[in-house]
């Protein structure tokens, strides 16, 4: 019944778009704003469509019965969905599916027998396209007893956690449990911090928790836009399908990398030159590059001269002080400080002037009036080469000018960091050869776009240019559409009036002005400045404090869900009061997840030890499955790594069976010759790669601990563990990062000792 319901729906929007598509008659057709409306409906009835095409699979995965007295039972599913009558009002509709982030679908996630909250029973009802293939009740009233062969939703809890991986992250909409629930609906405003071990459904929570603002808030957060920040583009695209699953489309995803437009990372920085960047004190190295941009002649003997009328007018050090400081003064952004530069440059060299041309000759007073002055100043004004000397006091500059001349000189690093304190081994360290970009400039990029301020004149010139430069494409259409006419035409057929009759090229250009319909998505990824309605931040400690305060700009209503034991950036941090205190002092919540969805409890003893010597205090989460093989570690002598390897992953996949899927994860640098070894894997059928990333996600991968951060497979092998917990400072969280990602088996395969944390009687040999 739900499935033919949505059907009709998505007949009637199909008609309905079509009906809007073709264009109301009558005298407002064709106008402007009649375009602008119908622009609207269609947009609106295609993401209504959307919605209803993601809820295909399971749209009703629960009932509630509810105690006598109450209306039941409730369906819940992926979209609320109604009957309409004619002539009722919202209110008076009958509901035939409730939304699962409708208030009234709470009890489903939250009922307890303890706690039934009216429920006497919960059915989860599992679908194959739109097939019932099994229902499990939960009894909550005592005494009814679970019907025979029912499971709880445990067991739907289970059921889930066990599935295969497939390389793409699914929804939990169907399983969400009381404390992730409790987190998903807080209210938006302000900073929440979502702290949590390894599998505890940080990423989860937190798209489910997007999709459920954008439920209640939908009118403010479509308006200015959802963005979603994760640690790399391999993690995006492995949660890229949830929220689309989730019927919620247009919420920007995005790196802190790719939050400076027409900037792409390419760079990889080292990691001291990372740990540099990500600090505070930045902001002063980029405020003190933007005052050493504030040029004055360094000696008494240099001038800036401008030529006027036969003269050469000068500006000396002293007047050039007088100038910037009296600049300075105003507050101005550096950019935006421009023209009054232009206006004080003027000024002087017209002072110059009539002292040089106007001077009584009997040293009376000067021989101009004000009206031969402001002729003067306006002469002035238009001459070039004033421009000029502005441009060199003071030039127009972008962020992206700012940091390359910046790490280009070491005599600008120098500058820069005059009032900042940095040792020469530290300015050292930003100097650099080359273009391009790493994710640590981005925020410095940001600091100086705030620094600069934006220079109006380009952009004044930019669009005017382009609006001419769309009339002549318009005007041009139109001029074709006139030559092919003729030839086309009978002679009584051409009285037929042609587009050219009915509009002008500078009506053709306000159309399309008007049809930018981009979602606040798509417009905040052109826009730097753009302030979003809410940010998500996933795997937040690995920001550095200088991304935090790029972000900061961007929204203060946020969600930042992350593990401080896992903090794998040089620049990373090490507890939230460290990373957020400089920027909102302590205003922010805290909530912590407990339990481990990822791993059984087998594999979580063994990372357990290890967390107690990363983050001694900090609990490790309660697993929720308690059975699982017990990971095995191997000892092999050096020579016999590549052969035992192979051997090891053979064995894994045999026992895994079809579909699921592994990583082998080693040590930076080393994951292209495991990679070689395993080479005649595929040989025998099973696909191998390098890149989580790839569109079909292979069965195998080779991978370095970051690459796989916020990611999960059915089985994991480690190679060499003491290698990776020793090949840089933050190691070892990379190492407990890496052990963490199994949803079945673990093994690790070792030369050296295991190290400290790792040692224990949890393995089997
Ligand atoms: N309530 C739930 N129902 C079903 N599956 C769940 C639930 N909560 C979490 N999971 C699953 O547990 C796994 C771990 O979740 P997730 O990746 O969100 O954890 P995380 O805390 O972000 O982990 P990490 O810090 O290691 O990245 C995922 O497969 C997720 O789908």
């Amino acid at each position: 019944m739900l499935y033919d319901h949505v059907d009709g729906l998505r007949e009637r929007l199909a008609g309905r778009r079509t009906h809007a598509l073709a264009g109301s008659p009558g005298e407002a057709a064709g106008t402007r704003q009649a375009l602008v409306e119908r622009e609207a409906v269609v947009r609106l009835y295609g993401r209504r469509t959307t919605q209803l095409n993601a809820a295909e699979n399971a749209l009703c995965f629960g009932r509630l019965d509810l105690e006598e007295g109450e209306q039941g039972p409730r369906y819940i599913g992926r979209i609320g969905l109604h009957r309409e009558r004619p002539g009722a009002t919202v209110d008076d509709e009958e509901p035939l599916l409730i939304d699962w982030r409708a208030p009234v679908a709470r009890p489903f996630y939250l009922a307890t027998a303890m706690h039934p909250d009216g429920v006497i029973r919960r059915r989860h009802i599992r679908t194959v396209g739109r097939r019932v293939v099994q229902l499990h009740d939960e009894n909550l009233a005592g005494g009814t007893g679970a019907e025979p062969g029912s499971i709880t939703s445990e067991s739907a809890l289970m059921t889930a956690l066990t599935a295969a991986r497939t390389g793409r992250m699914t929804d939990i909409v169907e399983t969400v449990q009381a404390e992730q629930d409790r987190i998903i609906r807080s209210g938006p405003d302000g900073i929440l911090v979502v702290q949590g071990g390894p599998g505890t459904g940080k990423t989860a929570v937190a798209l489910h928790r997007a999709a459920y603002l954008l439920y209640h808030h939908r009118e403010q957060l479509e308006r200015r836009g959802v963005l979603i920040i994760g640690p790399n583009t391999t993690f995006l695209r492995y949660i890229a399908e949830v929220l689309p699953a989730l019927g919620e489309t247009g919420v920007m995803l995005a790196t802190t990398g790719d939050l400076h437009p027409g900037v792409s990372p390419t760079r990889t920085d080292p990691g001291p030159v990372t740990a540099l960047k990500g600090r505070l004190l930045m902001a002063g190295v980029m405020a003190g590059a933007v005052a050493d941009r504030q040029w004055v002649p360094q000696d008494d003997d240099e001038t800036v001269a401008v030529r006027h009328d036969g003269q050469l007018l000068r500006l000396d050090r002293q007047a050039c002080l007088a100038l910037r400081d009296r600049v300075r003064a105003a507050r101005l952004l550096h950019n935006e400080a421009r023209p009054l530069v232009h206006r004080l440059v003027v000024e002087e060299l017209t002072r110059q002037w009539a002292q040089a041309v106007g001077a009584d000759p009997l040293g009376g007073e000067s021989l101009l009036g004000p009206e031969d002055l402001a002729m003067l100043r306006r002469e002035l004004e238009e001459n070039g080469d004033v421009d000029g000397v502005v441009d060199w006091l003071w030039p127009a500059l972008t962020p992206t000018r700012l940091l390359r001349e910046l790490f280009a000189s070491p005599r600008r690093i120098r500058a820069a960091c005059a009032q900042v304190g940095l040792t020469q081994a530290e300015q050292d360290l930003l100097e650099r050869e080359g273009n391009g970009w790493s994710e640590a400039d981005v925020p410095l990029l940001d600091e100086a776009a705030e620094l600069l301020g934006r220079d109006d004149s380009a952009a004044r010139r930019l669009a005017e240019e382009l609006q001419t430069a769309n009339l002549e494409y318009a005007q041009g259409v139109l001029d074709l559409l006139r030559g092919s006419e003729s030839g086309d035409f009978e002679d009584e057929e051409s009285e037929i009036l042609a587009a050219f009759d009915l509009v002008t090229a500078q009506d053709l250009v306000e159309r399309q002005e008007e049809a930018d319909h981009r979602t606040a998505a798509e417009r905040a990824a052109t826009d730097r400045t753009w302030r979003f309605g809410h940010i998500v931040v996933d795997e937040a400690q690995e920001l550095s404090p200088m991304a935090w305060r790029m972000l900061m700009r961007r929204s203060r209503s946020m969600t930042l869900v992350g593990d401080v034991a896992q903090t794998g950036d040089p620049a990373g941090a090490s507890s939230w009061h460290q990373a957020l205190a400089p920027h909102v002092g302590d205003r922010w919540r805290l909530e912590q997840l407990t339990v481990n969805y990822r791993m059984p409890a087998p594999v979580a003893k063994v990372t357990a030890g290890l967390l107690e010597s990363l983050a001694p205090g900090l609990p490790a989460p309660e697993p929720v499955r308690h059975d699982g093989p017990t990971p095995w570690r191997r000892r092999v002598a050096p020579g016999a790594l590549a052969a035992e390897l192979a051997g090891a992953v053979r064995a894994e996949l045999a026992t895994l069976g079809q579909d699921r899927r592994l990583a082998v994860v080693a040590a930076p640098g080393r994951a292209a010759g495991l990679f070689a070894v395993l080479k005649p894997l595929m040989t025998e059928g099973v696909a191998l790669g390098q890149d989580p990333d790839d569109d079909v996600p292979a069965r195998v991968v080779v991978l370095e601990p970051r690459e796989t951060k916020g990611l999960e497979f059915d089985a994991v092998v480690v190679v060499e563990p003491e290698r990776i917990a020793t090949s840089s400072p933050r190691g070892p969280g990379d190492l407990y990062v890496a052990l963490t990602r199994a949803t079945q088996r673990l093994g690790v395969l070792h030369c050296a000792q295991l190290p400290q944390g790792l040692d224990g009687p949890w393995w089997s040999e």
